[in-house]
């Protein structure tokens, strides 16, 4: 298969979706809502504002979260990820179209459904923390179980596990000002987590830290989304952590969608110019996986080489590939898509090397 070409869709596109947002609009400013449909909402930036008084930070936006995807938003500032993330948890009030969370529209939920939603089902990671100053780590991760009214031992036992979770043990008893900035951020993942959230959000959660920290604290997440499972919708504008982090990823641009694939999809198959632009540096062989490179077996080839599967990273098969003295066979479940030998391999790190990819 050709680079140029996108890879059939796995399976997990069957899922029923967690969120289906659809036809999602936040325009600010006055009478936002007789906007849409008429021919200003076509206008964009200074235009829109110089007409309306009006900013569109989000701009009929559809999309789907899958249960148990890291599904991530990335754009650059600006481009409507914060107005998005907060339209999902109705921190924001969308202008027009519809959240349906697991089939219901919560633009609908009235106040009492929506303060169960917040306490009960979505967690929020923020990047400035959000702790409480005046209390201990402990009781800041106990603190949205205190909120809906859990009893103190049960609500502190819960809190000592989260704090294991995220490496925290042993300072329990310490203020957030004691704590270094990743350590902080740790107790506001064992916040999140505590409450035992159906979703989590991130916004920017690690944008404060520095750049070692920060490659901890996505370790760190990757390593609690393997052992929790949880569904999360994480914004960041940087490329690196998206490609790391996400299962898939929705690149904005001034309040619109550009792109939504996996990674690799990004990487691989930009959607124009703009992506293109962004994806420019990435290393292929880091991101793109066998099923990019792998091509027709002619009749030459032997059939009995060793067998990879087709979501092995290019990156992690090198040593297999140019080990073996047949091609790789590359097989999806039970389809053999092609076969990779050192030639397709050592096209990629050439490309590299010569600053294509
Ligand atoms: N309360 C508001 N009133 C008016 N305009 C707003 C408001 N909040 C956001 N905007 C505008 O909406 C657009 C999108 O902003 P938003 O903060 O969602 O982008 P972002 O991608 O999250 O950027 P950043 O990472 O800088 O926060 C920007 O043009 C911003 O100025």
């Amino acid at each position: 298969m050709s680079v140029l070409q996108v890879p059939v869709q796995g399976a997990e596109q069957q899922l029923e979706p967690v969120f289906a947002v659809k036809g999602l609009w936040k325009i600010f400013g006055p009478r936002a809502g007789k906007i849409i449909g008429r021919p200003e909402a076509d206008l964009r930036g200074a235009e829109l504002m110089a007409r309306t008084g009006c900013v569109a930070a989000v701009r009929d936006v559809s999309f789907d979260v899958r249960p148990g995807e890291v599904f991530v938003v990335m754009g650059l500032s600006g481009s409507g990820k914060s107005t998005l993330i907060r339209c999902l948890t109705r921190l924001v009030e969308p202008t027009a179209g519809q959240i349906l969370l697991h089939g219901e529209d919560i633009r609908e939920a009235g106040a009492g459904e929506l303060r169960e939603l917040r306490r009960h089902r979505f967690s929020m990671v923020f990047q400035h923390f959000g702790l409480l100053p005046h209390r201990r780590v402990l009781d800041n991760v106990a603190y949205g179980l205190e909120v809906r009214g859990e009893k103190k031992a049960q609500r502190r036992a819960r809190a000592q596990q989260m704090v294991d979770l995220v490496g925290l043990a042993g300072r329990e008893q310490l203020y957030p000002d004691q704590l270094s900035g990743g350590m902080q951020q740790r107790v506001g993942l064992a916040r999140a987590l505590a409450v035992d959230p159906e979703i989590l959000f991130f916004d920017e959660p690690f944008s404060a830290l520095d750049p070692l920290i920060r490659r901890d604290m996505q370790n760190e997440v990757i390593r609690l989304h393997r052992e929790v499972g949880k569904t999360m919708v994480f914004i960041t504008h940087d490329l690196s952590e998206a490609l790391k982090l996400g299962d898939r990823i929705l690149v904005m641009r001034d309040g619109e969608i550009v792109q939504i694939g996996r990674p690799d999809e990004v990487v691989g198959a930009p959607a124009d110019d703009y992506v293109r632009d962004f994806v420019r540096d990435v290393p292929r062989s880091d991101v793109l996986t066998l099923r990019w490179i792998a091509r027709p077996a002619t009749p030459d080839d032997p059939l009995d080489g060793p067998v990879l599967a087709a979501d092995v990273v290019i990156r992690d098969a090198v040593r297999a590939v140019l080990g073996a003295d047949r091609p790789i066979r590359v097989q999806a479940g039970d389809e053999v898509l092609g076969v990779v030998g050192a030639p397709e391999i050592l096209a990629v790190i050439a490309a590299e090397r010569a600053g294509e990819g």
